[in-house]
Formats: structure tokens, C-alpha cells, sequence
């Protein structure tokens, strides 16, 4: 038990009928809304070299690698797990020799235990708990739970996946051998308890990305296009012209903000057409469409034609198509989830824009404003001194709000489908019923990805967001097709 500033904090541990001993922070006796399937880690157990024949490639990020359970044991049945990955060379943000620098610290200190958390994996569960979940709201998050792993677990596992892995993501980073524990959630391409036998779940995965435009008066004249076309688009210049994709996509991501039917399902239809890292589909946890391994560069794993087979036994065809009822059916479900509205105003606390915040993290780290530094006197003067005379708890404010709003426009929805008959027993999953092909369909919505963001991060994120403008800019002046 440990006292914080005056607040208790008790670790209470359960057992489990499988069992396995829970481990559960509580505040002042209560267990801070955390659901008992919401606990620090699964004890007592540990994933040894003899499992990872078990587990199978799922799909990996820039960050961390997922796997899928194949095995029999109850307790990992329907699970994922999700492994932190090191950069084989290049920018690493994280710190090597603590959990939080001390300037993270600051930030997170009214947040619990974040910041005396003894590992990076704890210190990202709470803050998916304890930041995310009270602004996204506890039904769209499974903040999963820590299992311990051996070394030789990850060695094994690493060499399992290696040829699955697209190339170009091998070159970038591996399996982080270091590490003593990964995460386990629920698999939210499945259904929690199965489906029947020869009967189908379809998942979405949408990474939706920023979906409004800044308004802030610390933008730049320079930069003011960014006040009318969307990061997105913006950047989908520069990756052309970096050759990170080889076409620009349509789609756009106010569109799917707007709260509009037809606008949403504009946005699905665009997505469809380019999926790039912003769509993929399973069925039954097996990527049918969209790109393997994450990545706006990853080759479409089954072109439009295979996938209009896969789906043809799992929903009726809207015009002759049954694609098209598929898009019909994820927009009127995005429509009608409030979800998108919730996540939208976690990515609005990016208050005043990288170009306004910048500023607020020299203040935090207390250094000199290299920003302000490469514009000469007239410019700091006018426009940014007011950022650089705000108080510290201030300049905390900025920089905090915009690493959540930097999780909230990167993470991904997961939406899950499976035909549900009329006279199917309720559920907790909701249903939505499409006329056009006069089926039903049972539906859960997840969201993943809700990483904490390294602090250290903030001075790329300035440099990137000035080489999208100027790519963008210049590529505008010289009539390249936009
Ligand atoms: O900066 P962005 O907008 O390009 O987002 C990065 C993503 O690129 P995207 O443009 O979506 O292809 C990028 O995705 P990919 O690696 O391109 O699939 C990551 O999600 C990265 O986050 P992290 O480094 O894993 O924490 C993301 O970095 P953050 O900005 O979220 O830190
Ligand atoms: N709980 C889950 N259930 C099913 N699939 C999942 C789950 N979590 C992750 N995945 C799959 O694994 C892929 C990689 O996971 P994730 O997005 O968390 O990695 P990341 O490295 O953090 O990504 P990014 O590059 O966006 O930071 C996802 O795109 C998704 O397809
Ligand atoms: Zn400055």
C-alpha cells in the first residue's frame, strides 16, 4: 500500500477462477471505475518459449506488433497480444533510463500512478485507463492487461513472424527482447463469445486521423492554408512526393467527422477506394482488404474483385454489389455511433495548433525556444512572446492536452459484424438492421492504439508539420494536381 499526497493507493489482488491473480490500483477504496477485466496485470503466469507456436501474426504498427492467439487454453481464447518493437536504427523518443522523464512527469502527475509506474508497459495501461478512458468513455476501450513473457517467448516469436512481416517494417524495427511483459486484450475482430459454426464476423478498421481544421491565431500567415485543407490531404502530398504512396487518397476526414450520412459515407466509400493505412477489413481475424502491416506504403493484401467473393456469403448485394451494402452498412453504423463526436473533441484539445504549443514545451522543458530562436527578433517578439510569459502549470496545459489530442487523431476504430436473426437473444452488442438487404446485424465497436505519446516528440512534431506545409505549398505553385 502506498500513500500519495495524501491519497491512499492500495494494490488489490484477486483470483481467478482460471487462476490467475488480478492486480487492481485502488484509490481511496475505490477502484477508480476501473472494471475487474481493467487490472494492472495478469500474475502468476508467464508466456514461455513452448507458447509461441500459439500465437500468430496479426498486423503490426510503427510501434508494436500484434499477435492472435491459435492455441487452446481457455484464458487466451478470443485474445491478443501486443508487443512494444524497437527501431533498428533512427529517431528513438523514448527514454532509455527511466519509465517518464522528469519532464513527463510534470505532465502526467495528476493522473495517478502514471508516473511512479516501475514499467513503460504499466505506465501505457494506466494511461489508456486513467486519461483516455474518461474522455472516450469505458464502452469503446479494453485497456487489456500485462502478462509476463520470457525472453526466449519474444526470441521465438520474432523468429515465427518474420516472413509475415512485409519487409520494409522488418528493416525498420524488431520484436523488443528487453521487455519482461506484453499486453493481452481482447481480440475486437472477433466476437467475445464466438460465432456459430459456419457463421461469419466481418471487422473494420478505420484510422481516421484529424478531423478538423486549426483556427489558431499562432499559425503562421505563411502556413494559413492549413486553416482550409486538411492535414490529411496536406500530407498525403508529401508522402506522394516522398513516394511513401504511389496515389493520393480521396478521402477525407471531416467528411467522416461531419455527422452527415451522406459525408460519411463519402469518407467510407474513399477509404474503400484507397485504403492505404486508414482501412483494413477481417473476416474472422483474417485481413481481407486493405494493407498488410500498417503503413500508408503496404501493398493492398486482396484486390476489389476476391473481396467481393470473401463477403458475398456474409451480406446480400445492394445495385448488384454486395461491397456496396458492406460500405452502406459501416457508414450507417459510423453515422449512428456517437463515438466519432467523443473522439473528435479529444483531438480538438490541440487548442493552438504544433505552432502555438511548441512554444509552451520550451517553457516545460526550460529551455531556449529554438523556434523562436530561428525567427529573428521582430517575429518572436510579436507573435509568440505572450506563449513564452504564461505560467508553467500553463505551458504544462498546452503540452499535455496536445499529447492526448496526438493519441486521439492516431488511434484506429475497430467495428465488428455478425448476422444476428430477428428472433436472436439481446446481447450486449448493438445491432443495426439494413433495409436494402433486409438483414440485421449484431455490432461492437473498439477503439486500439490509444498510445501515450513521448513529450520528446513535440519537436518533430513541429518539423513535420512545416515540411507538409512548404510540400504542399510548393507542389500548389507549381500545379501539380492536388
Ligand atoms: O505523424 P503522423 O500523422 O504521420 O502519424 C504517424 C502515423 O503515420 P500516418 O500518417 O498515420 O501514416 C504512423 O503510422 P504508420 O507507421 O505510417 O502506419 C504511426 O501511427 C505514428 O505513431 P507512432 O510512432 O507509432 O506512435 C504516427 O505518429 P504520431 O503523429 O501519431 O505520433
Ligand atoms: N485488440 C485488437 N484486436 C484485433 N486486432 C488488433 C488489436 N489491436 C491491434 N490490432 C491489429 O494490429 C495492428 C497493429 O496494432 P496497433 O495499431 O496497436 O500498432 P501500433 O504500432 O501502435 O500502430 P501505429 O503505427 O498506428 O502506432 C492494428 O492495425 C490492428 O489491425
Ligand atoms: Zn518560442
Amino acid at each position: 500500500m502506498i500513500k500519495e499526497k495524501s491519497v491512499l493507493i492500495e494494490m488489490r489482488s484477486y483470483t481467478c477462477p482460471t487462476g490467475f491473480i488480478l492486480v487492481i490500483p485502488f484509490v481511496e477504496g475505490k477502484s477508480q471505475g476501473l472494471k475487474l477485466r481493467q487490472c494492472w496485470s495478469v500474475m502468476e503466469l508467464i508466456l514461455e518459449e513452448r507458447d509461441a507456436s500459439d500465437w500468430t501474426y496479426r498486423g503490426e504498427g510503427a510501434a508494436n506488433l500484434v499477435l492472435a492467439y491459435a492455441g487452446s487454453a481457455p484464458a487466451f481464447i478470443g485474445k491478443v497480444i501486443r508487443i512494444q518493437k524497437v527501431p533498428r536504427n533512427g529517431a528513438n523518443y523514448e527514454n532509455r533510463d527511466t519509465v517518464l522523464s522528469e519532464h513527463e512527469c510534470l505532465l502526467w502527475k495528476d493522473y495517478g500512478t502514471i508516473i511512479t509506474s516501475p514499467t513503460k508497459e504499466i505506465a501505457e495501461l494506466l494511461y489508456v485507463q486513467c486519461v483516455m478512458t474518461p474522455l472516450l468513455g469505458s464502452d469503446y476501450i479494453d485497456a487489456g492487461v500485462q502478462v509476463p513473457v520470457s525472453k526466449e517467448f519474444l526470441e521465438t516469436v520474432e523468429r515465427n513472424v518474420l516472413c509475415q512481416r512485409p519487409g520494409w517494417r522488418v528493416n525498420d524495427s524488431k520484436i523488443n527482447t528487453c521487455i519482461n511483459s506484453v499486453l493481452l486484450m481482447s481480440d475486437h475482430s472477433v466476437f467475445p463469445d464466438g460465432t456459430l459454426k459456419g457463421e461469419a464476423c466481418l471487422s473494420i478498421e478505420i484510422k481516421p486521423k484529424c478531423g478538423f481544421l486549426p483556427s489558431s491565431r499562432f499559425i503562421a500567415e505563411e502556413n494559413a492554408v492549413k486553416k482550409n485543407v486538411t492535414r490529411f490531404k496536406m500530407h498525403q502530398a508529401l508522402k506522394l512526393h516522398q513516394h511513401q504512396i504511389s496515389d493520393l487518397s480521396d478521402y477525407d476526414p471531416l467528411d467522416l467527422f461531419s455527422g452527415s450520412r451522406d459525408r460519411v459515407h463519402t469518407a467510407i466509400k474513399a477509404l474503400f477506394a484507397t485504403p492505404q493505412n486508414n482501412l483494413r477489413v477481417f473476416l474472422n481475424g483474417s485481413l481481407v482488404y486493405g494493407g498488410v502491416g500498417g503503413g500508408t506504403n503496404s501493398s493492398s493484401f486482396v484486390n476489389g474483385e476476391a473481396f467481393e467473393d470473401f463477403i458475398k456469403c456474409f451480406i446480400g448485394a445492394d445495385g448488384g454489389s454486395h461491397t456496396r451494402s458492406f460500405v452502406h452498412l459501416v457508414a450507417e453504423t459510423v453515422f449512428r455511433l456517437d463515438v466519432l463526436n467523443k473522439l473528435l473533441e479529444v483531438q480538438k484539445l490541440d487548442h493552438i495548433d504544433i505552432e502555438g504549443a511548441i512554444h509552451a514545451y520550451y517553457n516545460v522543458i526550460s529551455q531556449p525556444c529554438v523556434v523562436c530562436r530561428s525567427f529573428g527578433e521582430e517575429k518572436q517578439l510579436c507573435r509568440y512572446s505572450s506563449l513564452h510569459s504564461i505560467s508553467l502549470n500553463e505551458s504544462v496545459k498546452i503540452v499535455k492536452d496536445y499529447l492526448i489530442s496526438a493519441t486521439a487523431k492516431d488511434c484506429s476504430l475497430m467495428i465488428s459484424f455478425r448476422p444476428r436473426e430477428d428472433g436472436d437473444l439481446e446481447s450486449s452488442c448493438r445491432s443495426i438492421y439494413l433495409e436494402s438487404t433486409n438483414q440485421r446485424f449484431e455490432f461492437k465497436a473498439f477503439f486500439i492504439d490509444l498510445d501515450l505519446k513521448p513529450m520528446k516528440k513535440m519537436e518533430y512534431y513541429y518539423e513535420l508539420d512545416q515540411q507538409i506545409v512548404k510540400c504542399y505549398t510548393e507542389m500548389l505553385k507549381q500545379n501539380t494536381e492536388l
